[in-house]
């Protein structure tokens, strides 16, 4: 029989205790589950007096913002812990080290990073992180190019793949982005006061069509191992640090998957400024740099990229060809404007919210916060396949904060 079961806080001391190396026999340790995330417990252990201290997080069997009737996959902590350490190889420095994985208990033991902040929240009391699209534009290429056909070996690949194979969490997303949404569905989750928004997706032919269309490379681009859930609350900041955490949706798919999480994410704290900031000046400041950050994130996404199809390609044809590569990085970000758009759009009228929008106290502010997140996702979802260069989203986001006035 499995001795696989929830821990409570002082049984996650009692293992604790036991893993070789970290704390010292007879250390008072204390625990404390901190886990606010949708689907995990994460005990926080620590010895004041030595100070040392991890974090343990395990999976539940079922999805904890849902509970006992949405059954999920233990797999998922496998999936996780392999996808740190790859990640680890591929970007040292910019995830946390994983001290072990315990496939019994669904549990990985890694690195605390509690002198970090998880960026949504740092993003809402206004700072700003000067280091961040560098630091997250180096994990994008790395991660995305050295696991793809350009950057592997492509029989290795296909086995890498296999090991990564992820569909309950696959179909997470594929219901609760690519479908949902754009239906009268029981899942979804929004107020009253922007019904007339919500009816508009499900009747929006033009919509329905891209978000198909993007649903289904979703579903059949195996092109690089993604993170699948990289949104501000899966990346831990500090000015000088960057570390992403959480990839338990890692999978095999589309490369702008993972680019528009990131760029959607500052786009939602962008729509949500009104309420976040004191007045007129400081708002129009903070989003500059919210929009600024995004055209860093892709801009340095696409030089790291480039540069390492030019020195490290692993595929002949892909060399031969230069006009390939360009071809391939302009269907990127398409694919990440889409999905960023999608990925605004879920936020707002899906079962799982941000804070960056949903916190907002006032009714009215974050009632317009939420009609502008939706305008522009809106309009990066129909932009998606005619756009050329990263400046058109900086362009729809402008425009639109122009239009959606307090
Ligand atoms: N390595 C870590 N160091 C410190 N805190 C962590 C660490 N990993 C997770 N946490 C805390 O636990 C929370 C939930 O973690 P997360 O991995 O996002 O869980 P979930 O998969 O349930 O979303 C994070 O928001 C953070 O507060
Ligand atoms: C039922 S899971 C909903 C949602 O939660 C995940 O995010 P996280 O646990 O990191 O907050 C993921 O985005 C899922 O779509």
């Amino acid at each position: 029989m499995s001795a696989y079961h929830p821990l409570n806080e002082a049984e996650a001391i009692e293992i604790a205790r036991t893993l070789p190396g970290l704390f010292s026999p007879g250390a008072e340790l204390t625990s404390r589950e901190i886990g606010d995330g949708n689907l995990n417990l994460v005990f926080h252990i620590k010895d004041a007096s030595a100070s040392r201290s991890i974090i343990m997080k395990q999976a539940l069997p079922y999805a904890k913002v849902v509970g006992e009737s949405w059954p999920l996959t233990l797999d998922r902590a496998r999936i996780e812990s392999e996808a740190l350490l790859l990640e680890g190889t591929l970007c040292p420095g910019l995830v946390p080290h994983v001290h072990l994985y315990d496939p019994e208990m669904s549990l990985i033991v890694m690195e605390d990073l509690s002198d970090h902040v998880i960026m949504r929240k740092g993003l809402i009391e206004g700072n700003r992180y000067p280091l961040f699209a560098d630091h997250i534009s180096t994990f994008l290429a790395n991660t995305l190019f050295f696991t793809s056909d350009l950057g592997m070996n492509q029989q290795e690949k296909k086995e890498q793949v296999k090991r990564f194979i992820n569909p309950e969490l696959c179909k997470i997303t594929e219901d609760l982005i690519f479908d949902d949404p754009y239906r009268d569905a029981d899942t979804n989750n929004f107020a009253e006061s922007i019904r007339d928004e919500a009816e508009m997706l499900w009747h929006d032919g033009e919509l329905h069509l891209e978000i198909a269309l993007l649903r289904h490379k979703f579903l059949t681009h195996a092109q690089a191992l993604l993170h699948g859930d990289l949104h501000t609350g899966s990346v831990f900041i500090r000015e000088d640090s960057t570390k992403v955490i959480d990839p338990e949706f890692a999978y095999y798919g589309p490369m702008g998957f993972d680019i528009g999480a990131v760029i959607a994410n500052l786009l939602l704290n962008y729509a949500g400024q009104e309420g976040w900031t004191r007045d007129e000046a400081e708002r129009v400041a903070y989003r500059a740099y919210l929009l600024e950050t995004v055209r860093e994130v892709w801009n340095g996404f696409e030089t790291k990229f480039r540069k390492l199809w030019d020195d490290q390609i692993q595929d002949r044809m892909s060399e031969a060809s230069t006009a390939f590569q360009d071809v391939y990085v302009k269907s990127v970000l398409q694919d990440a404007i889409g999905f960023a758009g999608a990925k605004m759009i879920r936020r707002i009228v899906g079962l799982a919210h941000v804070a960056d929008i949903d916190t907002l106290t006032d009714d009215a502010t974050r009632e317009r916060a939420q009609r502008l997140a939706l305008a522009v996702g809106k309009a990066l979802v129909k932009l998606n396949r005619r756009a050329v260069t990263i400046d058109e989203v900086i362009e729809i986001a402008e425009q639109q904060s122009s239009f959606v006035k307090a």
